[in-house]
């Protein structure tokens, strides 16, 4: 049904040059969720963005149901692109409009008639369980909810693929499983095909049963859930087994607020993938940036010279210290989530 045929993409800032994907291939079958795990930095946005032409890939091609995207005139594309729904990580909703309007846009860009919008609105937030918040706005919804409208939206013009850029890596625990129950449910009620992106292998446990690792631009190992997971002594498949999810402590979780407020800090959970020591992160923080921190907790396992895991670390400098910490670990592709703020 979609068929990623040797792409590749070279990024040029200023005078560095980035390969971000070196010849990938992957195929993907109608009902299939695919999911496709792989650290910051490895490639995952940029692959997942290609297939949709987002990102126009430099060399290969995406076929979708015999048509090659590329070769598409703007309008075809277009309509093609129609059938192909998105949700991303920070849910993209306008603020301005209500939940009901936020899943009526894509059918007004269609020139849907005003009772055909209204019918179709209703059945998708019945789909996503928000019948009763029709009319709300996006600020007074809670992260999961936001995530289900954006669903909603993705929807509308009935896709036959749903792509999924880090839906659930903003969410906590709970939220992500009841997130995606709801795609599993979408994929099985509604036939959708599910390609997902990643960097949690209990995301990809829940709900994937085709799985493809991503590495520096190339994909890795690929083949079912099954297949993958029992190759247990594929070095990467290791670390991503030993990175687990942390749990927030009851009296933390008990209080964390969603938004920033005076007088709290922020709770990062910090993934280590192999490319920094978690004394060496630590000791940036502390004696480098001088920002005092706790640390809540830590699942850190040494492979080598190389730490892989995850601790949580309440940081608790001031908010441009904090944030100096925040660019610091962008900056080196260390994965860090705000879980919120106590
Ligand atoms: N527009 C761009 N210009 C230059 N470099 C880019 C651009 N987009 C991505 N890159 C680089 O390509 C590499 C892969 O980026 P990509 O966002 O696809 O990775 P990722 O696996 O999704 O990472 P993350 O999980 O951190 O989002 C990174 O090193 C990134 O800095």
């Amino acid at each position: 049904m979609i068929a990623i045929k040797n792409i590749s993409k070279t990024f040029r800032q200023e005078k560095k040059v980035f390969k971000a994907l070196d010849d990938v291939s992957l195929e993907i079958e109608q009902g299939d969720i695919v999911g496709i795990i792989g650290f910051s930095g490895a490639g995952k946005s940029t692959l997942i963005r290609s297939v949709n032409l987002l990102e126009k890939p430099d060399e290969g091609q995406i076929i979708v149901n015999g048509k090659d995207l590329a070769k598409l005139s703007s309008s075809e594309l277009a309509k093609e692109r129609k059938k192909i729904g998105m949700i991303f990580q920070h849910f993209n909703l306008l603020s301005s409009r209500t939940v009901f309007d936020n899943v009526a846009l894509p059918l007004e860009l269609d020139n849907a008639g005003k009772a055909e919008i209204s019918k179709k609105v209703n059945e998708l937030l019945k789909v996503v369980g928000l019948e009763d918040k029709a009319n709300e706005y996006p600020k007074s919804l809670s992260g999961g909810q936001k995530q289900r409208v954006a669903i909603a939206r993705a929807l509308a013009n009935d896709p036959y693929l749903l792509l999924c850029d880090e839906a659930t890596s903003a969410l906590d625990p709970v939220t992500t499983q009841s997130i995606l129950q709801l795609l599993k449910d979408i994929n099985q009620r509604l036939g959708i095909t599910i390609l997902l992106i990643t960097h949690e292998m209990d995301v990809i446990k829940a709900i994937c049963n085709h799985v493809a690792v991503i590495d520096k631009g190339r994909l890795v190992v690929k083949g079912s859930l099954e297949e993958v997971l029992s190759d247990r002594e594929h070095p990467i498949i290791k670390q991503f087994s030993i990175s687990k999810t942390v749990n927030i402590p009851q009296s933390i979780s008990s209080t964390l607020k969603r938004e920033p407020e005076a007088g709290l800090f922020p709770l990062v959970e910090v993934e280590l993938n192999g490319n920094i020591l978690f004394e060496k992160l630590l000791s940036v923080i502390y004696s480098d940036y001088k920002i005092p921190y706790k640390l809540i907790t830590a699942d850190v396992e040494y492979l080598g010279k190389a730490s892989f895991g995850k601790l949580l670390l309440h940081l608790q400098g001031s908010p441009v210290e904090n944030e100096k910490a925040i660019r610091y670990f962008n900056k080196n592709n260390i994965q860090n989530t705000i879980k919120g703020y106590a």
